[in-house]
């Protein structure tokens, strides 16, 4: 419960109930929206009046160059209590993090083309960990220095950020809790994000991580130098895939309460560094944009496969592309295997066996994967880097040979 003097201090979205964030969302993605947590607080004409409604500050947060094409460029206009430049000088991290990796050379990082395959790690019971100290990352390319790469990290935590929030300057992360809810504050505001649901961070916002159900686990990708986007449909139409309508961003939340010691964790490089100011960043009462924090609820994502016969390429199922400047060619795209029917004839169905120009990372939310009988548990992880052969293990090879052969005799090939 809050106290009195809190819930004067912290404001939902303006309904007049202050003591429930009641969690209401903006649908779609691309959008530009507006959002205040007290009415009037959004200048009307304008974006950085001389005086702005209620004193506040206006600031904005650019996700790319003020010049980018109008298609694609994304910034948002904030209102805050305080400008973010009030606050005390960074500093490296103390002590050190270095279990996050954000430049891919030859000197810091190690290349191997061999298949490799992660257990489960344990959410630990001790020591406290919270969502940055649980975060570590487990391969990756390019670098964020030079804006193209990126990054797979994964996390294990047991405690909610306490005083501390994260800005990532390198990259945008998109995370998907494997295991344990999330509730993420954002400058924009907040989101509930179990597992299941995915949520996507944009660069250089500052965002704190809670664990409303106790610990909580599971992956991270960090993408430089681009953000992401749905992927173009093809020849599937105009509908299909994730539908932007079920994106959905937080409404304005802040708070205004002082906040001696309180700490911005920025990483810059792949490294820590931190800032202490007497604020919470979470001071922005209102906003607008296009540049917003998103979640995704991937049970609403609509599959489309073969209906007859062969294996559609995993691309089919892409949620998310961060594309490059080469047509069809992505930085990295985020693909899920959704619950779905199989009704194909005449094909073997987990993935053919195959070598990919591009490298592949797969992890496990809940269920079985298709391709792997032994071995590949939730929370667990696998790397086939680009050109490593791989393909089904060989007990679902057989199981599904045995299978073809009682279902369809005319069409096997019997060895032997
Ligand atoms: O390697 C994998 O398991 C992922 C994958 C799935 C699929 O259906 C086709 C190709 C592919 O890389
Ligand atoms: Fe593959």
């Amino acid at each position: 419960m809050a106290s009195p003097r809190r819930k004067q201090q912290q404001h939902g979205d303006g309904d007049g109930d202050d003591d429930s964030y009641s969690f209401r969302y903006l649908s779609g993605l691309g959008n530009s929206f507006t959002s205040e947590a007290v009415p009037g607080s959004l200048p009307g004409a304008q974006n950085s009046p001389l005086v702005c409604p209620l004193g506040l500050y206006a600031e904005q947060l650019s996700g790319t160059p003020f010049t980018a094409p109008r298609a694609r460029n994304l910034r948002t206009w904030l209102y805050r209590i305080k400008p973010s430049v009030t606050h005390e000088p960074f500093h490296p991290c103390q002590p050190a993090h270095r279990r996050l990796i954000g430049e891919f050379d030859r000197t810091t990082t190690v290349a191997t083309p061999t298949q490799l395959r992660w257990a489960p790690a344990d959410v630990p019971q001790a020591p406290p960990l919270d969502f940055i100290d649980g975060l570590y990352t487990v391969c990756g390319a390019g670098s964020s220095f030079l804006r193209h790469g990126y990054a797979v990290h994964m996390y294990a935590a047991n405690k909610s950020m306490d005083g501390c929030a994260f800005c990532n300057a390198d990259g945008d992360f998109l995370i998907v809790p494997q295991q344990g809810k999330l509730l993420v504050t954002t400058e924009c505001g907040k989101l509930l994000v179990p597992p299941g649901e995915i949520v996507v961070i944009p660069q250089g916002f500052r965002f704190a991580v809670d664990l409303p159900d106790g610990p909580s686990r599971g992956y991270v990708s960090e993408i430089f130098g681009t953000h992401f986007q749905l992927p173009d449909l093809g020849p599937i139409g105009a509908n299909g895939l994730a539908s932007a309508r079920d994106f959905l961003s937080p409404t304005a939340w802040f708070e205004q309460a002082h906040r001696p010691g309180y700490t911005i964790v920025q990483k810059y490089g792949g490294e820590l560094f931190t800032a202490t100011q007497d604020f919470s960043p979470f001071n922005v009462v209102a906003w607008h944009g296009n540049y917003v924090p998103y979640k995704y609820d991937l049970s609403k994502f609509c599959p489309f496969n073969t209906v007859l016969f062969d294996h559609a390429d995993p691309s089919v199922n892409t949620v998310l592309t961060a594309p490059t400047d080469k047509p069809g060619v992505a930085l990295l795209d985020f693909v899920i295997f959704p619950p779905r029917w199989l009704v194909a004839e005449n094909t073997f169905r987990p993935p053919y066996y195959h070598r990919n120009c591009m490298s592949e990372f797969m992890g496990l939310i809940y269920g079985i994967y298709e391709a792997k009988a032994d071995g590949f548990l939730p929370g667990g992880a696998s790397l086939h880097s680009c050109m490593t052969p791989h393909g089904p293990d060989t007990k679902t090879y057989e199981v599904n040979h045995a299978n073809l052969i009682q279902r369809n005799p005319l069409s096997i090939y019997l060895p032997g």
